[in-house]
C-alpha cells in the first residue's frame, strides 16, 4: 500500500521542528506510528526544505549595497564604499569620519582610558586578559554630541536603530600593543552569556574605526582569509555575524604596532533594543 503525504502531516511535521524536535527524532516518531522510512524521510527534507525558503530573513545590520555604490549618502556625510566582502561579510568603509570628529573621540578619551577588560563568558563579569593589551574606555550613548554624531551616522551607514548598539568603545594601542585573534560574539557554549545576552541579545555586528594612522602595523587581521586592513584614520571596517558560529570567519584580531600609536572607536550591535 503507498502511503500519502497530506497537509495536516506537513503541518505536524512543522510542528514538531518548531518545538525544537531534530530531524531524526521527528522520522522515528513516523516511523514508529508506521510510515516508511523513505516515505517519511522524503516528506520531512520536502516540508522542512520548503519551510526554511518561506521563513523571512533575520534582519541584519548592514550598508545597502545593491547598486554596487561607489559611495553612499547618509546625510550629513557621503562615505566611500572601498571594499565589500561576502565571507565573512564585510565591508571597508573610507571617510566616515571626520578628521575633527577623530580628534574630539581621542581627546574625549584620553583623560578615562585604563587597562583593557574583556567580557568573561565564563562568569558574565569582566576581566584582564594577556591576548588584549590594549587601554579602553566606553563612552555611555550620546555622550557628548560627537558621540552622538557618529552614532547617528551608524545607524544609518548600517540601517540598525541607535539603541540597539552598545556605548562606543575606544581602544589605545602604544607600540607592542594588540588584541589578538577573537571572536566578537558571546560564545554560546560558555555559562556566563545566557545572562549577557539577556541585554539586547546577541552581538551581530561590529564596527571598527580607526581614529589616528599608526605608523607602522596596527592592522585589522582576519586570518581565516588572509585579510588585513590598514589603519588609516576616518576609514573603518565593518563585520557581520548572523550566529554566533567560527563559520562566519569573523575571527579578527588588531595586529602589533610597530611604530607610533594606534586609536580605534568599537561599536558592537545587537539583536535587540540594548538598554
Ligand atoms: O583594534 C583593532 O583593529 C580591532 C579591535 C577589536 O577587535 C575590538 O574592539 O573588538
Ligand atoms: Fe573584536
Amino acid at each position: 500500500m503507498t502511503q500519502t503525504v497530506t497537509p495536516e502531516l506537513r503541518q505536524w511535521i512543522i510542528e514538531q521542528a518548531r518545538a525544537g524536535f531534530s530531524p531524526e527524532a521527528v522520522l522515528k516518531a513516523m516511523m514508529d506510528v508506521g510510515w516508511e522510512e523513505s516515505v517519511a524521510t522524503e516528506a520531512l527534507e520536502q516540508t522542512l526544505e520548503q519551510y526554511v525558503a518561506g521563513l523571512a530573513p533575520v534582519p541584519m545590520p548592514r550598508p545597502d549595497l545593491s547598486g554596487s555604490p561607489r559611495a553612499i549618502d547618509v546625510g550629513d556625510r557621503v562615505v566611500d564604499v572601498l571594499v565589500a566582502m561576502r565571507q565573512p561579510e564585510l565591508v571597508v568603509f573610507g571617510n566616515l569620519l571626520s578628521d575633527d570628529e577623530c580628534e574630539a573621540l581621542i581627546e574625549a578619551a584620553r583623560p578615562r582610558m585604563t587597562r583593557s577588560l574583556t567580557v568573561q563568558t565564563a562568569t558574565g563579569g569582566e576581566e584582564l586578559n594577556p591576548d588584549r593589551t590594549s587601554h579602553g574606555m566606553f563612552f555611555r550613548r550620546g555622550e557628548t554630541d560627537v558621540v552622538a554624531r557618529v552614532e547617528a551616522r551608524i545607524a544609518r551607514l548600517l540601517r540598525w536603530p541607535v539603541d540597539h548598539g552598545e556605548g562606543l568603545q575606544v581602544l589605545h594601542y602604544r607600540p607592542g600593543a594588540e588584541y589578538k585573534p577573537h571572536y566578537d560574539y558571546f560564545d554560546p557554549k560558555e555559562p556566563g552569556t545566557a545572562h549577557i545576552v539577556r541585554r539586547g541579545g546577541q552581538r551581530v555586528a561590529t564596527l571598527v574605526m580607526y581614529l589616528n594612522n599608526p605608523l607602522r602595523g596596527g592592522g585589522t587581521t582576519f586570518p581565516d582569509v588572509g585579510l588585513e586592513v590598514a589603519p588609516q584614520r576616518g576609514h573603518a571596517v565593518f563585520f557581520a555575524y548572523e550566529r554566533p558560529h567560527p563559520a562566519t570567519r569573523t575571527l579578527h584580531g588588531g595586529a602589533p604596532v610597530i611604530e607610533g600609536e594606534k586609536w580605534v572607536a568599537t561599536k558592537w550591535l545587537r539583536q535587540r533594543e540594548f538598554a
